[in-house]
């Protein structure tokens, strides 16, 4: 038998977990466990029980059945160590301090907790820490007067004060611009690349496809696929062809193959079960430019694997590959 001491157990594991709220199941028997030293993306559309799920990692909330153990602890113990460092949803930063202050507070805070757990690592010197985040030009403003997208790093400075094992991040980047974005994501995949585990929720796609080792998604409280993005992309079947539009556009839904289409700036793409047939058809009818056949998009993989999509084919069939779950 493998002994887990905290060192070598997993970052997360749920085991049969479920939560509902009144009549509500908003995660509904779910196991999942999440290796060192990974990035994963948590999809799934409105309500599909992402917040709750990690809310439940943190000890916000407790299962009504199955456990949530992490860093083979309880949630709230490995919270209470500062071995895990969140980024909630919400949630305001207080107001009358510069950011060089409420981060050297938070930090003074770990510091604390970390001699007087001499096993603990040490934490990262405030410059370190403001570096890493990228927020080394803003030490002195006010943390109450930010863009959004500065004060999401400061969000992010301050989960990373404890040094954590694990950090947390429920739609990090939600209503942020695209160079807010961009800068997070740098901060994030600078803790990452040093080995740290990251879990993340978030709507935008894209950021599961560059940023993540490994995604599940969720719908209706359970998960529907957990895999790479290639591997969750293979599973739907068909290709897209996009092309320019060079003339009046026939119509593309009854092309031979084509199950979905639209149209949008003046390029079409088609959904296609067979791209060689719809192809040959579109060169007869010679109204094409730019032509290109690819795989499905995660985008079209997510519809189709949750109640989001108009084709609800694989829900309630889980999905895995690789690694212990
Ligand atoms: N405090 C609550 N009281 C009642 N119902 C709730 C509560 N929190 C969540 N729910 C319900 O539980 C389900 C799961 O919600 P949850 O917020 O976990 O989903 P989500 O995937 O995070 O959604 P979103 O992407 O919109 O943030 C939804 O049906 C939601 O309405």
């Amino acid at each position: 038998m493998t002994v887990q001491t905290t060192e070598t157990a997993s970052a997360a594991e749920f085991a049969g977990v479920t939560k509902s709220y009144g009549t509500v199941r908003a995660v509904d028997g779910l196991d999942l466990r999440l290796d060192r030293g990974t990035s994963v993306a948590l999809l799934g559309p409105n309500g599909a029980g992402k917040s709750t799920a990690i809310g439940m990692l943190l000890g916000l909330l407790q299962p009504d059945r199955g456990t949530v153990a992490l860093l083979g602890t309880t949630p709230a113990q490995a919270v209470r160590a500062g071995r895990v460092g969140a980024m909630p949803q919400s949630g305001r930063l207080i107001g009358g301090v510069t950011v060089r202050e409420l981060l050297g507070f938070v930090r003074l805070a770990y510091a604390r907790k970390s001699r007087a757990h001499a096993k603990e690592p040490p934490v990262p010197a405030l410059s370190e820490l403001m570096e890493a985040a990228r927020i080394t030009e803003l030490a002195g403003r006010r943390a109450d007067q930010l863009s959004g997208g500065q004060a999401q790093r400061v969000r992010f400075a301050i989960a990373m004060a404890g040094a954590p094992d694990l950090i947390v991040l429920d739609e990090p980047t939600a209503g942020l611009d695209i160079e807010a974005r961009r800068e997070l994501w740098a901060a994030v995949r600078g803790y990452a690349e040093k080995g740290g585990t990251v879990l993340f929720s978030t709507h935008y796609l894209e950021e599961a496809d560059d940023h993540a080792d490994r995604i599940v998604v969720l719908d209706r409280g359970r998960v529907v696929a957990d895999g790479t993005s290639e591997s969750i992309k293979r599973r739907v079947p068909g290709r897209t062809v996009s092309f320019d539009l060079a003339g009046p556009a026939p119509s593309l839904d009854v092309l031979p193959g084509v199950v979905s289409s639209e149209v949008s700036g003046g390029r079409a793409r088609l959904h296609t079960t067979d791209s060689d047939a719809t192809v040959l058809a579109l060169a007869e009818a010679g109204c094409v430019r730019n032509l290109e056949v690819t795989g499905a998009r995660l985008e079209e993989a997510f519809l189709t694997l949750t109640h989001a999509g108009p084709a609800l084919t694989h829900a309630g069939g889980a999905h895995a590959e690789g690694g212990a779950r």
